[in-house]
């Protein structure tokens, strides 16, 4: 049989499905104190969060996108009690718990209904809903015991691209930096192996397990045949070279190129999609602060060798290797603040750089960063503004925000 569950083949191509996540109690159930450890910048407010989402995910259904949430595929899947157990098995023993304690926490998650069983996975379990026979040494001693939750909440879920990135007729399932976001790839998993809409039916080039970090953020499929990866605070050169391979080898997969771009390692630019996003044939957008004062940064293009290795080609200009990889003479490339310093950090940090094209020049992206979208109106692209003031306290714009499941093919 086919796999054709998952059809991505471009950043641009007419967004056909899309996988969302409505943020929930999980973006209150963090403080000033646990903020930074759970990538935040600030404590959302939820209720404004929520409503700002359903505006993303109205404007993408507006424009003919299916809007398939993660929380209603684990639902579905929770209904197998068998899966629902391997789950929670799996999900307790990532955060330690095994055991006489991980009894006591699965007869907890027990006693809710499916809907209220899933929500809790996202928001978190504090310490006051559950009581232990025996307490672990880490519930009563150590940082651990100060925590008010005993499974933390996923506050970053909502940033669907991240923890698996489809691409071709598959995807990688990924194992994420740090442990604040490691439960997103488990549900990923868990989706993809037993939901009817997926299993059996994708390829996967890359699983969860194993040291090499990757992020969906770093990973843009510039087109058929070429992706681009960031080399970031995210994304180890480990796993872009373990990836290369698989995609040069494996028969389903039609990738022959990855360009590694090398990005500033720090949290406002975690993922190269907060520095770089592909919104048209010939057009992108680029913070110029990724680049030295020359305008060059370390990218380098992997290709198949003659004997099985990888060839490595470095690069040091961003518009010369964009035009040399997709065969195009010339390109358009927007820079995040048009020209002016301060509005691009600022844009930046608000994800300015960060577009989501639901179609070959459509993009939707954040109405704050007014600068960046009056330049892309400029020149040329259709812009949909949706609603930022909460949804950017996370860092992370309307590409974060989705992973799409199917474009329609590109006419060349
Ligand atoms: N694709 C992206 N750029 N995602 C942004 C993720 C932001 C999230 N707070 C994190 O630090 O992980």
């Amino acid at each position: 049989m086919e796999n054709n569950a998952i059809q991505v083949n471009s950043e641009i191509g007419r967004l056909q499905s899309v996988l969302l996540h409505r943020p929930g109690q999980e973006v209150e159930n963090i403080t000033p104190q646990t903020m930074e450890r759970m990538l935040f910048d600030d404590v959302p407010y939820q209720k404004i969060a929520a409503a700002e989402h359903d505006y993303f995910a109205q404007t993408l259904r507006k424009h003919g996108v299916e809007t398939v949430y993660v929380e209603q595929l684990l639902e579905d899947i929770f209904q197998d009690e068998q899966v629902l157990d391997a789950f929670l098995t799996d999900y307790l023993r990532e955060h330690y718990y095994t055991g006489s304690a991980a009894h006591d926490l699965m007869t907890y998650f027990h006693t809710l209904a499916p809907a209220d069983l899933v929500a809790t996975i996202y928001a978190g379990v504090r310490r006051n809903q559950v009581s232990f026979k025996r307490p672990s040494l880490h519930d009563v001693a150590g940082s651990d015991a100060a925590n008010p939750f005993i499974l933390d909440p996923l506050p970053n879920a909502y940033f669907t691209r991240d923890p698996q990135a489809m691409m071709g007729t598959g995807l990688t399932i990924n194992r994420m930096s740090f442990a604040a976001r490691q439960p997103e790839s488990l549900i990923s998993q868990y989706i993809i192996q037993y939901h009817p809409r997926f299993a059996g039916k994708v390829d996967l080039w890359q699983g969860r397990t194993g040291d090499a970090r990757l992020e969906g953020g770093d990973e843009l499929v510039l087109s058929d045949h070429v992706l681009a990866i960031g080399v970031s605070q995210r994304t180890s050169t480990r796993s872009i070279e373990k990836l290369a391979r698989e995609l040069f080898t494996n028969p389903h997969s039609h990738f022959d190129r990855v360009v590694a771009v090398e990005i500033p390692h720090n949290h406002a630019m975690m993922h190269l999609d907060t520095v770089f996003t592909m919104v048209n044939y010939d057009q992108f957008t680029v913070y110029p602060g990724i680049m030295n004062e020359a305008g060059e940064l370390n990218i380098n293009i992997l290709e198949p060798g003659a004997h099985g290795e990888l060839r490595l080609l470095h690069r040091t200009d961003l518009a010369a290797t964009l035009k040399e990889v997709l065969d195009l003479s010339e390109i358009d490339v927007m820079e995040t603040g048009n020209g002016d310093p301060v509005v691009a950090a600022r844009e930046q940090w608000n994800d300015g750089s960060n577009n989501l094209a639901i179609a070959p020049g459509e993009v939707i992206t954040y109405d704050r960063n007014h600068v960046s979208v009056e330049l892309m109106r400029q020149h040329g692209l259709q812009v949909y503004e949706i609603h930022s003031s909460e949804l950017s306290r996370g860092r992370g714009g309307a590409r974060c925000m989705s992973q799409p499941i199917r474009r329609a093919p590109l006419a060349n």
